[in-house]
């Protein structure tokens, strides 16, 4: 619950202070290196030529700089032996908070024109501070600091990984995926890199937001040592020390140097002079000397304007640590309390601020886009009371997906005529599971394969349980991404938790990668299988022409129907994967099926079509086009329909490939796939019916054979002997090598026909591996079937 309240607070605080903050994050970036860039945009202004006698102390460069200018200044900053401008502030106008501010040059005591850039980045600042909107945006930025601080404490416990001692699962970012899971890697992984800049920058941006958080920092840590400048070096702080109270003061400017000198010693590095706002208060030295850790380590004195008397010094060096820091508010802001790196970092984190508005607002729409889709999804629905008969539709949701997919499921349900009840996993307790006769799960997984954090309870309270569900019938819909190691790991863990249980899985769970339209089409068969209607068909590609380049007879001579090996050409560029299917129309809503036998780099999709004749002698539909009605240069529409199911494993286990006839086709687009990427580990066992006239690809699959890019290839041509000889008799033969390639991890892929040959197959894999170890390969989709 409170990780629930928190997650609604990220976003919501997230949308609206979020777009602030990126606009903080980018002019604070901006804004960071204004001296440099100021510098490089003016050489001939900032730069001043030395002179051997040095700079000119303040009792010249105060009057003359106040001759040629009129106005009366208050502070000087100067950084000698740099051979950069030095700065000089002059008197506020009255009801103004601060004075405007020249360059001059310390040599000769001449005003400087304004640099280039400085409105630029004046501006900057004020956006930066208080979005140049005066106190309403000091406000508005105050309150986005501290929603910073919040973000960057919720982000950090939201974003817990279950392997906390892992730091590639903090730090580590993925550049291989895409779509949400590279938005949500790149707003936690790059927000954790960022996170320390974050946090220091909202714990010191405070500083000049609000008052009680300055005095709270200030009783913590002692007074500071030397007053914080709001930014800019040279500017008066703002509120305390602003208008003058009485008449100017008078200062004897010789005396205050010597004394000023006496001071701190001949190694002055920077200094910053303000003088008295009125008669009777101190003139203040801000200084450092060349040994300085830091350029924000200022070192102070408060002498007497007249007599140069020293009223009060103290040394960064001396003060304690927390008052130190106290003093370095604005460099700890800036980063350059680490030096250049630090303001470096620093800079970069900041220009990073709109990534994770932008991440942040992209996962955000599409939570949005699930909860409108889901509401709609329910909004259609009968009410769903539930009963002793009822299906149960659990679902454990992160951001949405499976939610709406459980009620999309109630809904095929509710129209086959059944009762169900839509329960969020949190929900159901050891009691429930005990009733329920029969359930459907549509869970996803999270994190590096956790529970959504909604089901974590569930998890933990009952998946290490023995309950005995024996009179459960259930089914897994898993919801994931392969992106990530542990696909479906939530499910999976369910799925085999229950199986543990003594329930009766229905169907193996169905998994989804980033949700595939192939396999949540078989969801729904599956569910249309089980409650005896017909699966509403998913929207599927457009059709489009192919036109007809070759044509081959791939059986010259057989006994059986002619079989040709077909190369058709999309009017434009479609992309495929091997195991995908060709669906040729054929009229009135109906269709046929091809298993496609080529790869999109092939520069044509083939197909093996053996031609069918009908009890009247005429043509198959799809056949006979195929094969014989249309002539080369001919187009027919078509289009490539996803079989998710029958794709190629992502890694290189070994893949044992059985099939009969034209299901050759698929197994030959699978074998392209699998020398295409290198893996060698290959078996084929193929049958039909002779050597002579049905040995289809012959040259081809030898050449593999020989090229040892097929490692095995087992045959089975029913009539060339005496006794009748198929390939599931091939591969109980070969029984022990069977058994060996499946202990390596092999996967088994079938392609063709059902009846003579994928349900003998089937056979003989549970005689010779034994039922739970045929589930099991199923269940780890080491089973795969095409098969018509
Ligand atoms: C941060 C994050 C972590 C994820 N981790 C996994 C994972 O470990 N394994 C997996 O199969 N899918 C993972 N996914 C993918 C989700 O399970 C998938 O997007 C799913 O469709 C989300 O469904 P939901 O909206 O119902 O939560 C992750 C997604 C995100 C955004």
């Amino acid at each position: 619950m409170f990780k629930k309240v928190l997650f609604q607070l990220h976003w919501l605080f997230g949308i609206s202070a979020g777009l602030v903050l990126a606009l903080m994050g980018l002019t604070g970036a901006a804004y960071s290196f204004q001296d440099e860039l100021l510098r490089a945009l003016n050489p001939e202004v900032l730069r001043v030529e030395a002179s051997a006698r040095g700079v000119l102390p303040p009792a010249e460069l105060v009057p003359r700089l106040e001759v040629a200018s009129g106005q009366r200044v208050v502070g000087l900053w100067l950084e000698p032996g740099t051979g950069r401008a030095a700065r000089v502030n002059f008197a506020p106008a009255p009801g103004e908070r601060r004075g405007p501010m020249r360059y001059f040059d310390p040599y000769r005591a001449e005003l400087l024109a304004e640099p280039r850039g400085q409105s630029f980045f004046d501006l900057m600042l004020r956006l930066h501070r208080f979005l140049a909107m005066g106190e309403t945006g000091k406000q508005v930025t105050g309150a986005c600091t501290l929603a910073l601080l919040f973000f960057c404490l919720s982000g950090l416990y939201l974003r817990w990984p279950r392997q906390a001692l892992s730091w590639r699962a903090w730090l580590s970012l993925d550049w291989a995926k895409r779509g949400r899971a590279f938005n949500w890697d790149l707003h936690a992984v790059a927000g954790t890199w960022c996170l320390a800049f974050y946090l220091c920058a909202a714990l010191t941006g405070l500083y000049w937001s609000y008052d009680w958080y300055r005095d709270g920092l200030t009783q913590l840590f002692g007074e500071a040592p030397a007053g914080q400048q709001r930014g800019k070096p040279g500017e008066r702080r703002g509120g305390r020390d602003e208008a003058p109270l009485g008449p100017p003061p008078s200062v004897d400017h010789e005396r205050l140097w010597r004394a000023i000198q006496d001071a701190t010693g001949a190694r002055l590095a920077s200094w910053n002079l303000r003088l008295p706002a009125a008669a009777g208060q101190p003139a203040t030295l801000f200084y450092l000397l060349d040994d300085a850790p830091h350029t924000r380590a200022f070192n102070q004195l408060q002498l007497d304007p007249l007599s140069g008397a020293v009223e009060r010094q103290q040394r960064y060096a001396e003060q304690p640590f927390g008052a130190q820091l106290l003093s370095s508010v604005y460099a700890l802001h800036v980063g350059s309390y680490f030096g250049l790196p630090g303001r470096l970092l620093m800079m970069l984190a900041s220009l990073a601020m709109p990534l994770f508005a932008i991440t942040g607002w992209l996962l955000y729409l599409e939570r949005r886009r699930n909860r409108r889709a889901l509401r709609a999804v329910r909004g259609a629905l009968a009410p769903t009371t539930g009963g002793a008969d009822a299906w149960l539709i659990g679902f454990a949701s992160q951001s949405g997906f499976a939610e709406r997919l459980a009620w999309q499921t109630a809904g095929q349900l509710q129209a086959a005529g059944l009762a169900v009840e839509v329960q969020p996993l949190a929900r159901l307790d050891e009691q429930r599971l005990r009733q329920v006769q029969q359930a459907l799960f549509v869970v996803s997984t999270f994190g590096d394969g956790q529970a959504p954090d909604s089901a974590r309870g569930f998890e933990r309270a009952l998946l290490g349980q023995a309950l005995g569900l024996s009179s459960l019938r259930y089914a897994v819909l898993a919801l994931g991404d392969r992106q990530y190691q542990q696909f479906c790991g939530f499910a999976l863990r369910l799925h085999h938790w229950l199986h543990g249980q003594g329930a009766h899985s229905l169907f193996a769970p169905v998994q989804v990668d980033d949700g595939d339209d192939a396999a949540l089409a078989d969801w729904r068969r599956q569910l249309a299988a089980l409650t005896g209607t017909a699966a509403p068909e998913a929207a599927a590609e457009p059709y489009a022409q192919w036109q007809l380049q070759r044509r081959e007879c791939v059986n010259p001579g057989s006994a059986g129907a002619p079989t040709f090996l077909i190369r058709l050409q999309p009017a434009t560029p479609v992309d495929w994967q091997a195991g995908d299917i060709l669906e040729v129309p054929v009229g009135k809503g109906a269709s046929r099926d091809y298993s496609i036998a080529s790869l999109p780099g092939d520069g044509g999709l083939e197909l093996i079509v053996r031609q069918q004749r009908r009890a009247d002698g005429g043509l198959g539909l799809g056949s006979g086009r195929l094969t014989e009605t249309l002539q080369p240069g001919q187009s027919l529409r078509a289009r490539v329909r996803r079989n998710g199911a029958f794709h190629v494993p992502e890694d290189d286990r070994p893949l044992i490939l059985i099939g009969n006839g034209t299901g050759l086709a698929g197994l030959r687009s699978l074998l392209k796939a699998r020398i295409g990427a290198g893996h060698r580990r290959n078996w084929l066992l193929f049958g039909e019916r002779s050597a002579a006239h049905d040995f289809y690809c012959r040259d081809e699959l030898q050449g593999w054979l020989a090229g040892g890019e097929l490692q095995r290839l087992d045959l089975a041509f029913s009539r060339d002997q005496a006794e009748k000889l198929y390939v599931q008799d091939r591969l109980r033969a070969n029984a022990d090598e069977l058994r060996r390639w499946l202990e390596q991890g092999a996967a088994l892929y079938v392609c063709g026909s059902l009846a003579g040959m994928a349900s003998g197959v089937d056979r003989v894999l549970r005689e010779l591996l034994g039922e739970a170890a045929v589930a099991e390969l199923v269940d780890q989709g080491r089973y795969r079937r095409d098969v018509y």
